[in-house]
């Protein structure tokens, strides 16, 4: 989960940053990712707004975003997901459920286990509904500490 936290920071959203980790069955990490534009797709170019003044919905990120959750299975560096665990800052959506359950993900970790009401509630409802009818085995992580610290100068 810490390397999740860590590659969250990554994201250039600035809203909300997303980190995801797939780990195999004996804790080896086999793919890290957050939330981001796809490769090639300039930053300069397209919008991280959550809504457009002009009401245009191709002003907004959601488009263009690849949500974390998929980056961390496609850059996997294993053939198969299958089996394997996978780390997430917060709860998946509903469609990037589907994809952890068609890559046969087996277990999955979430630091935010719910959502706000208001936030994306059909979404995250079916998304609960999907892991538990594939068989995903899903617990809200607990964490052993409270913080991780970095200093780089102490290497
Ligand atoms: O399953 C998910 C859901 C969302 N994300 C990303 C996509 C966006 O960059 C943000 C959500 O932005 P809001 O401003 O909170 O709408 O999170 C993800 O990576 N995985
Ligand atoms: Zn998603």
């Amino acid at each position: 989960m810490a390397i999740a936290f860590l590659s969250a920071k990554r994201s250039k959203d600035p809203n909300r940053q997303v980190g995801a980790c797939l780990v195999s069955q004996n804790g080896i990490i086999l793919g890290i990712g957050y939330n981001g534009f796809p490769r090639g797709c300039s930053d300069d170019q397209l919008p991280w707004a959550k809504m457009s003044k002009s009401g245009d919905p191709l002003e907004t990120k959601y488009p263009y975003v690849c949500h974390a959750e998929v980056n961390a299975i496609l850059n996997t560096n294993h053939a198969s997901a299958a089996g394997q665990r996978l780390y997430v800052t917060m709860f998946p959506c509903n469609e990037c459920a589907k994809i952890i359950i068609q890559n046969a993900v087996r277990c999955l970790r979430s630091h935010i286990f719910y959502r706000k009401k208001t936030e994306y509630s059909t979404a995250y409802v079916a998304s609960h509904k999907l892991l538990s009818m594939a068989g995903v085995e899903v617990r809200k992580h607990q964490p052993q500490m409270d913080q991780i610290l970095l200093k780089f100068m102490e290497l």
